[in-house]
């Protein structure tokens, strides 16, 4: 008796996604191009896992991301899934599964940190302890010469990668912390030392109850659980009685989330398995991302899988697809005829320009109804200062994903705090949520903290968010804070700084501000001292030098400037309900897709960020892969991006 075939909704699904849809192997993987329907196929076999009779509860998606989470949503939606069976299905990334799992087995209570900032000072403990180890054999190769606070940015970073690919876990049981060991794992003696007294803090001193998680770190501790074969002998927490597993952007699997996945497998022997990535969209390969879990690794550790092809994109037609395949130099093929994605190419000789180009573009993108959204796709936030004041000059609501907008920036906000003090006029902060964001921003620049005997009984990020809440309260309390706390507690790095910047705020003087503001306040130095990654470092830097370069082509009184910035801030929340214009990073947009993209700054030295050459290049891939009807890429004629010319769309 043949099959019952599950029939989308709104689409006809080609023979491959059919032969994905409808296929009973027990393990598939799907290599495709962006674009090319993995996710529609993906929730096309959910479809037919439901329509075969699996509860929705025997079925789990997992992703890289929220967003991804959202995408696929989205496409279960599209293809006529009701929205309660979508609910009922199993939906997550892969921190959120693992966190959800964790609570499960450990109780709630985890402290969850969100910034780098946050997890500095466990970091700084750190250094301290691996630094005075009574019984440590190699001292001298912990001696650093400058300040420990320079270290953060580099130990974070090698321990997500130590963690992604779960690198101490895989060694002999009997290897000891050696200078030898270090080089063999691809760190230096420091970070391993440190990293260790990092975990056993983090850890509360008690595997079962980390004090702490931040960023990936609940799927590192459910690895390293099941590493350690903690979960034998009683009921596994993953066996969850699944019918069907699939994962969406496997290219940005780790060794972490690829230890869960097989556990998963192996605890739900019905279940069938189906992974989707695209080996040029790794973008993440910092937290220890290999496509090679789609490859030599998946065979041999889970087995030989069958092969399934999705060869076109249905998202853009075939001019893009070309364009796009000659930047990843692979083959792209497109079910769309040439014309159906339109390329439109924006020359502009300055940033002031680009800007006003950008935003007359979204001003004519609102003005027609054939294309919904607009998504203006940044690589560096800092680009938003110019487009996002060209925007509101206009009148053009827009919203914000993957980054804020400018004006709510910490460090603008500093900027904007130290003036309402200097001042003495914090009406630009109309809201309580503002006034405690600013205040926020002031300490953490100043690297103060709370001084209270009242909330001793609290630790420092606790009594600070507590502190500042109650500050917050009445615009009249504010000064008293700012006195008492933020400049009564700040460092002796910071203060003169401080002092230095208000002091030229204080002339009120537009040209003082333009030649002495950003030696003043040194944002990279006060940056420096309180913050963890030399991204965001340069990145501050760089918005408050683009707020200057504002504040100066506004033209009007310093002071005057300020009080514009306060109503621009009111003006963007008002217009902000419901947009067809959003600012993003390109890291948001993964795995979206839009009627319109604008990708702005093109240019060289423009573009490129930190990370090596082919993340920047899979990024422009990423983003440019994310347009549907149309994408305008704006660039200085002058020096336009090499991947321009790679992609074929200028002549060198
Ligand atoms: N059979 C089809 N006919 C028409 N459109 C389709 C079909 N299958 C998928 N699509 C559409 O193609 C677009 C791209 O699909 P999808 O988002 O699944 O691609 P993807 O490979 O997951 O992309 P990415 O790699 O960027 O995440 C979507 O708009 C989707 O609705």
């Amino acid at each position: 008796m043949s099959e019952a075939i599950f029939e989308p909704a709104q689409i006809a699904p080609s023979a491959e996604q059919l032969a994905i849809q409808l296929t009973r192997a027990r393990h598939v993987l799907v290599e495709a191009n962006a674009g090319a329907a993995k996710t529609t196929t993906l929730a096309l076999r959910i479809a037919q896992a439901l329509w075969r009779g699996a509860e929705p509860a025997m079925i789990l998606a997992l992703t890289y991301t929220a967003p991804a989470v959202q995408a696929l949503r989205t496409q279960l939606r599209l293809i006529g899934l009701a929205p309660e069976q979508i609910a009922a299905l199993r939906i997550a990334s892969f921190e959120a599964f693992s966190t959800a799992l964790l609570e499960a087995i450990e109780g709630p209570g985890t402290l969850q940190l969100t910034s780098l900032e946050q997890v500095r000072p466990y970091v700084l403990r750190a250094i301290e302890r691996a630094q005075s180890w009574p019984e440590e054999r190699h001292p001298e190769e912990l001696v650093v010469a400058g300040p420990s606070t320079a270290l953060v940015e580099g130990l974070l970073k090698s321990f997500a990668v130590l963690k992604g690919r779960m690198a101490i876990e895989q060694l002999d049981a009997d290897s000891t912390p050696s200078p030898a060991l270090a080089e063999e794992l691809g760190v230096d003696y420091l970070t391993l030392r440190v990293r260790g007294a990092y975990e056993a803090i983090r850890r509360g001193g008690h595997p079962d109850h980390p004090q702490f998680r931040h960023d990936g770190d609940a799927c590192y501790d459910l690895a390293r659980a099941l590493l350690r074969e903690e979960f034998v002998g009683e009921r596994s927490p993953f066996a969850l009685g699944l019918a069907l597993i699939v994962v969406d952007e496997m290219h940005d699997t780790n060794r972490a989330m690829f230890t869960i996945l097989k556990a998963l497998l192996a605890h739900n022997r019905r279940a069938a398995f189906v992974g989707v990535g695209d080996r040029d969209q790794v973008i993440h390969s910092q937290a220890g991302a290999e496509a090679g879990f789609m490859h030599e690794c998946f065979v041999q550790e889970i087995g030989a899988p069958l092969r399934l092809p999705l060869t076109a994109s249905h998202r853009f037609g075939a001019g893009l697809a070309q364009a796009v395949g000659a930047l990843a130099r692979k083959p792209y093929a497109a079910a769309l005829p040439l014309q159906a994605t339109e390329l439109q190419l924006l020359p502009a000789e300055s940033p002031r320009v680009m800007a006003q180009l950008v935003a007359r573009a979204a001003q004519a993108h609102l003005a027609q109804s054939e294309c919904r959204e607009l998504r203006i796709l940044l690589r560096q936030p800092a680009h938003s200062i110019l487009i996002e004041r060209e925007l509101l000059k206009l009148g053009i609501g827009y919203g914000v994903q993957g980054m804020q907008a400018f004006l709510q920036r910490r460090e603008i906000l500093l900027v904007r705090g130290l003036q309402a003090y200097v001042v003495d006029d914090f009406d630009g902060f109309a809201s309580k949520a503002q006034r405690a964001q600013m205040l926020e921003a002031l300490m953490l620049f100043a690297g103060a903290w709370i001084e209270s005997s009242e909330l001793r009984h609290l630790d420092a990020v606790s009594a600070q968010r507590r502190a500042i809440d109650e500050a917050a309260a009445q615009p009249g309390w504010l000064r008293d804070f700012i006195e008492g706390q933020v400049l009564r507690n700040a460092s002796a790095f910071a203060l003169p700084r401080l002092q230095a910047a208000m002091e030229v705020l204080r002339s009120g003087d537009l040209q003082a501000f333009e030649q002495r503001f950003m030696k003043a306040l040194d944002p990279a130095g006060l940056a420096g001292a309180v913050l963890v990654r030399r991204a965001d470092i340069e990145q501050l830097r760089d918005n408050i030098a683009q707020l200057v370069q504002l504040v100066v082509g506004e033209g009007e009184g310093l002071d005057g400037v300020f009080e514009l910035l306060h109503a621009l801030e009111l003006a963007q929340a008002r217009l902000r309900g419901n947009p067809r214009v959003t600012l993003s990073s390109i890291e948001a947009a993964k795995g979206l897709e839009f009627d319109h993209v604008l990708i702005p700054y093109l240019s060289r030295g423009e573009f490129v960020g930190e990370g090596s050459t082919a993340e920047n290049r899979n990024l422009l891939y990423v983003a440019m892969t994310r347009a549907r009807r149309r994408l305008s890429l704006a660039f200085d004629p002058a020096k336009p991006s090499r991947y321009l010319i790679e992609a074929g769309l200028l002549s060198n």
